[in-house]
């Protein structure tokens, strides 16, 4: 007997030449509406669906291959006597390959302007019940749902060399497919309906790139990026210069775009191992990223810098004086991007659209489980801050305050942050108590501490990271507050004279 393919496919690139080919192998065809007239009109002969079934498509294409005749054709054993006795009583025929893509779900929801009836529709159901039932059967059914895999495939029913090793790997890229296409719909469904956080949580990501190597060396890694891109991040960032992006690097660069999106004022962002070492604001590109890089010359150095403006030929010139492993912009002029290339091991990333700060959740995960949360997007508005000290702090100092504020969020806890005029000049990152991180800054500030301001992640516990700061010369402070002890620091400020304000939040990273 001839062996029968069934073809649907939405995505129709390249399934005339396989077609064909299966077609010059001896085996039937046999397909739905706009793949039956693409094929027929390609002179491919093939049978339509409803020759199979019996049964015209209806409901506009919502049924049309969801029939016995196809599902017993696809599903029954060969090798089991019953199923082939029940396909003979019914006079089913067996189906041996099934090609199959399905109703661009992904693309739909990407497009402008789309309705949620368009989206609805674009939910196939026979598609992924026909690519399940063959996949299920992979031992006696063949299913491609890859235009990528056609020619392989094709040489392989010629030669008749399709081993079953071979089947299953098809199989479980459908199953892999199918599960992606579902997850997809199960998002949008449950952000429609709003819920946070559901009983089960169903996320997808598609491989873009295989790495080197993870963190370490021995660690093997790859990086996937979100089925629907997310724009201003750095998985839609172009890459114009360098050599592939490590696992190391990817983490650094969306550390550096993170903190670049607090900020709306010409900024450079400096990043070692996701914290940042440098952050400078001006009104021009070239002078913040001089700011960022005084905060620390010698952290920099290896370093990744963000900038939120086009890198012009003076910024540049800057740039290539340091060894960095990688800048990122919105775009670089003619004579920037021509100083920059010549360096072989620098990495140049163009970022398509501004920084921005991505809504949703972040994942942690632990040993035997995952924690998730909503993103820290939060924001504190400037007239709400509350003055705890006698002094106010001057308009001079509440700007470099709320600077500092901005940067110590995306600083690892316990997390201090000394800046002065719109740059950082102390970071003190990651330290298992907040006197630690301050005397870090501190020490690192040396004389830039003095006329500072200085930011905390959260409250003082004790006075004693006041003291430190009184000691150096910083002359306001902006912290959660919160703590049973706030008192005692806010008298160490009174007697020296510092300005303190209170966010009411506290910005936590481990
Ligand atoms: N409803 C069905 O019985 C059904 N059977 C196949 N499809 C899909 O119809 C598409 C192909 O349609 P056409 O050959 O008419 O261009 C494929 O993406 C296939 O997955 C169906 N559509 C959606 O559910």
């Amino acid at each position: 007997m001839k062996k029968r393919a069934l073809i649907s496919v939405s995505n129709k690139e390249g399934i005339i030449e396989f077609a064909k080919g299966l077609h010059e192998a001896g085996v039937e065809t046999v397909s739905t509406g706009g793949t039956l007239q693409a094929l027929q009109e390609a002179g491919v002969p093939t049978i339509a669906v409803e020759q199979i079934t019996g049964f015209p498509e209806i409901l506009n294409g919502r049924v049309k291959t969801l029939h016995p005749f196809i599902h017993g054709g696809l599903l029954a054993k060969r090798d089991n006597e019953e199923h082939q006795n029940q396909l003979e009583e019914n006079e089913i025929s067996p189906i041996d390959y099934v090609i199959v893509n399905l109703y661009p779900f992904k693309q739909t929801l990407e497009k402008q302007g789309v309705t949620k009836e368009e989206i609805i529709e674009n939910i196939d159901i026979g598609g992924p019940t026909m690519l399940r039932s063959a996949a299920k059967n992979y031992k006696d059914v063949a299913v491609v749902v890859d235009p990528s895999d056609y020619n392989q495939v094709l040489q392989a029913i010629k030669q008749d060399t399709l081993t079953v090793d071979q089947r299953q790997q098809l199989a479980a890229k459908v199953f892999r497919h199918t599960a992606n296409y579902d997850a997809l719909i199960a998002r949008y469904f449950t952000e429609e309906t709003g819920e946070d956080f559901p009983e089960t949580y169903t996320i997808t990501y598609e491989k873009a790139q295989t790495l080197r190597y993870g963190e370490n060396p021995h660690q093997s890694a790859a990086f996937y990026k979100r089925s629907i891109p997310v724009k201003g991040s750095l998985a839609t960032a172009e890459q114009l210069h360098g050599k592939e992006l490590s696992y190391n690097n990817i983490q650094d660069a969306n550390a550096a775009l993170e903190i670049l999106a607090e900020y709306t004022e010409p900024a450079a962002v400096a990043v070692k191992h996701m914290n940042p070492c440098g952050i400078g604001v001006a009104h021009t590109i070239d002078t913040a990223f001089q700011r960022a890089y005084d905060a620390d010359p010698i952290s920099i150095f290896g370093g990744i810098v963000a900038c939120n403006q086009v890198i012009d030929q003076l910024t540049a010139e800057k740039l290539s004086k340091i060894f960095l492993e990688i800048v990122i912009a919105p775009g670089y002029t003619e004579e920037a991007l021509a100083l920059l290339t010549v360096k072989k091991n620098i990495r140049l990333l163009k970022l398509h659209v501004e920084p921005a700060e991505e809504v949703g959740h972040t994942f942690t995960s632990v040993n035997g489980g995952m924690l998730i949360q909503t993103k820290d997007n939060g924001r504190i508005n400037p007239d709400e801050l509350t003055i705890a000290t006698t002094r106010e702090p001057t308009e001079k100092e509440l700007a470099d305050l709320l600077f500092a504020w901005k940067a110590v969020k995306h600083v690892k806890s316990n997390a201090i942050v000394l800046a002065k005029e719109k740059r950082t000049v102390g970071v003190g990152a990651g330290q298992m108590n907040r006197i630690g991180a301050a005397s870090i800054a501190i020490e690192q500030a040396a004389e830039h501490a003095q006329g500072a301001v200085m930011a905390s992640d959260a409250f003082f516990p004790m006075p004693d990271t006041v003291e430190a700061a009184a000691k150096a010369g910083i002359t306001a402070i902006i912290q959660p507050g919160g703590s049973k002890r706030d008192q005692d620091s806010i008298d160490v400020c009174n007697e020296y004279g510092i300005a303190m304000v209170y966010t009411g939040m506290r910005h936590f990273k481990h």
